[in-house]
């Protein structure tokens, strides 16, 4: 394959990490981070291929200052964060595709611990585009013997895959963080997997996307992985220390956080049962115990599965 340039926005854990995986495969990567030295114009101005990898808060800002830059017309924008907007409960692609005009844009997303990568441990994810085109192209640039990319036609169950599961994670946290044990784990995995399919095919996803690497792949690796910034919030509150404490100790963004606010916000206005992600709404703004999250999900009213 041609090399080909990249500019990655957002020089956090991911975005270095998925930088380094295209410049070993021989592309040019720039990398642009909002201190570093060179303009985000510059970085993106011959850029063939945009990749955000910024935290949500970032998002809305950064799209803004591309959508007034002079990009190529053939431009590819992936985006690799997992979170919500706030304002208006939509997905970071939407607000992408808003900011890149009829450019297309591809989703990444699958069960990415970014530590594990650095370390050249095997791992796969997924690449989905309404235009397959752009999505092979992508998936041409990141495939590795380390990494195994596998495209997909449902960017939206891809991007909701990644960002439902920060909630379960939080709550798989609290469970171990309490010794809960294994049954109760698998229990709550399958519960929650079962809330994220309710919600997301609600919101137009397809069913079978969730079964995949960035639903149930990614639900995987990270309730099971202390690596996970969002498990950790979860087993750090169970372990009695406060949210401000966790997150002023945390490496880099727990996006769990905020995600779980605006998706209740969401539930609540399309009248959609989550209560295991209830529970964790309560455990973060502090107004219950995990014991008492947890005394509140195992009485629940009996229902069918
Ligand atoms: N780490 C991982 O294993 C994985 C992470 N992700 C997702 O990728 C996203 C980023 O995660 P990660 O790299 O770990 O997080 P980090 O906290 O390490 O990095 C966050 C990045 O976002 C940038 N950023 C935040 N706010 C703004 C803003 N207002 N304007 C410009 N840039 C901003 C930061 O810039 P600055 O450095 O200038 O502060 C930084 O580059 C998250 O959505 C996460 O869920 C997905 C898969 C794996
Ligand atoms: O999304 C991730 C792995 O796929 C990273 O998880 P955390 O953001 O919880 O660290």
């Amino acid at each position: 394959m041609a090399p080909t340039r990249l500019a990655v926005i957002g020089a956090g854990m991911w975005g270095s990490t998925l930088g380094q995986l295209a410049a070993h495969n021989g592309h040019h990567v720039s990398l642009w981070s909002r201190h570093g030295d060179r303009s985000l114009a510059e970085t993106v101005a011959d850029a063939e291929i945009l990749l955000s990898a910024v935290s949500m808060k970032g998002v809305r800002p950064v799209a803004s200052q591309v959508r007034d830059l002079p990009i190529r017309p053939d431009a590819i924008l992936v985006t690799a964060t997992k979170g919500l907007d706030p304002e208006t409960t939509c997905t970071p692609s939407t607000i992408w595709q808003d900011a890149v005009g009829d450019r297309p844009v591809v989703v990444l997303a699958g069960p990415n611990l970014s530590k594990e990568i650095q370390q050249g441990l095997p791992a796969a994810t997924v690449v989905a585009s309404t235009d397959f085109g752009a999505a092979e192209r992508v998936q041409g640039i990141f495939s590795s013997m380390d990494f195994r990319v596998y495209t997909n036609r449902d960017p939206l169950g891809v991007e909701l895959g990644g960002t439902l599961k920060n909630v379960m994670a939080i709550a798989a946290g609290v469970c171990d963080g309490l010794q809960l044990g294994t049954n109760a784990k698998a229990a709550l995995l399958t519960r929650g997997l079962a809330e994220m399919i309710r919600i997301g095919s609600d919101w137009g996803a397809q069913v079978e996307t969730f079964y995949g690497l960035s639903g149930l792949g990614d639900l995987l690796a990270t309730c099971n992985s202390p690596l996970s910034r969002n498990y950790q919030v979860g087993y750090q509150l169970a372990r009695d220390r406060g949210l401000p404490e966790i997150l002023a100790d945390l490496e880099g963004t727990a996006e769990g956080v905020n995600t779980t606010a605006v998706l209740l916000d969401r539930a609540r206005r399309r009248d959609i049962s989550m209560p295991i992600s209830y529970q964790v709404g309560l455990l973060l703004d502090g107004s219950i115990t995990p014991k008492a999250a947890l005394e509140a999900l195992m009485g629940r009213e009996s229902k069918p599965e």
